[in-house]
């Protein structure tokens, strides 16, 4: 592999024609994710967060500009297969079990039996579900369905990791733990993960450059590369440097609202 980044965004856009007139999703977007990063965006409702990711997983296309990932186009690297897609909500299916829950991509990629039990097995363990398969997911709590999500996300061992406020809905206790298992799991797995949330502790907890954002028109209006070392306790949180990262983003989200007024 050549050290080309995993996402290039130049000048991109995206305008949806709606009844009340255009709106813009996303204006010049100019971002590199490179290989192992953890990116994390962050930006009030509305600045095209969700967008920006969905425009990675060829699930919306660009109006303007252009983007790679993993040097191909959107399109190519779906069906490549180059990244799993954690949605907000966990996005279990009721009547499945866990284990038949991450297979079922799989199941429609057409791998065989054998494979499948396989990954099933490596992606439990990866976030500590070991013998949770048979369950269903109204068995288990909602942090454990998050973490079923990611492991269905892991399943096809792309690189990226495109995660889309998995951990919105949990209370802090459990959304502290998920994010420390996170980490661990990053680390372990080495993989680039392109992570949405409104959490601005969250952000610089997680990641290794933050991405603000503000809207109308949705645009990046900060990048900040974290100072923070990769190995990070919880207790981070209470150091003078992860409070100055924090403050940065803070300012950040400030003057991407000044802007609007
Ligand atoms: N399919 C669509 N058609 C029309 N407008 C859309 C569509 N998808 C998103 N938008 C608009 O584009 C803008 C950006 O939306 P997006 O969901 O990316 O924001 P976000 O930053 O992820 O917000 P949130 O934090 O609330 O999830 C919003 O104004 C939204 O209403």
């Amino acid at each position: 592999m050549t050290t080309e980044p995993v996402i290039k965004a130049d000048g991109l856009d995206l305008t949806f024609q709606t009844n009340d007139g255009p709106v813009h999703a996303l204006k010049g977007v100019d971002l590199e994710i490179n290989k192992g990063e953890f990116v994390s965006f962050i930006g009030p409702s509305g600045c095209g967060k969700t967008t920006f990711l969905r425009v990675i997983a060829a699930l919306e296309h660009p109006t303007g500009g252009t983007i790679t990932v993993n040097g191909m186009s959107p399109d190519e690297a779906r069906r490549n297969r180059a990244y799993g897609y954690v949605f907000q909500a966990a996005g279990l299916y009721p009547w499945r079990s866990i284990a038949r829950n991450i297979k079922l991509p799989l199941e429609i990629m057409g791998y065989p039996r054998a494979e499948m039990e396989k990954r099933v097995e490596e992606v439990l363990r990866l976030v500590d579900l070991e013998g949770f398969g048979k369950k269903f997911p109204w068995q288990l709590s909602g942090g454990m369905q998050q973490r079923a999500s990611i492991a269905r996300a892991l399943a096809f061992d792309a690189d990226l990791l495109l995660m889309d406020e998995p951990f919105g809905a949990l209370d802090e206790i459990v959304r502290d733990h998920l994010n420390e298992q996170l980490l661990a799991l990053w680390a372990r797995t080495e993989k680039t993960i392109g992570f949405v949330t409104h959490s601005i502790p969250e952000a610089v907890y997680l990641s290794t450059k933050i991405v603000v954002m503000s809207p109308r028109p949705g645009r990046i209006t900060d990048v900040i590369d974290s100072t923070l070392p990769r190995e990070r306790p919880l207790e981070i949180r209470d150091t003078p440097e992860f409070l100055a990262i924090a403050h940065r983003v803070r300012e950040g989200l400030r003057a991407g609202h000044a802007y609007d007024e």
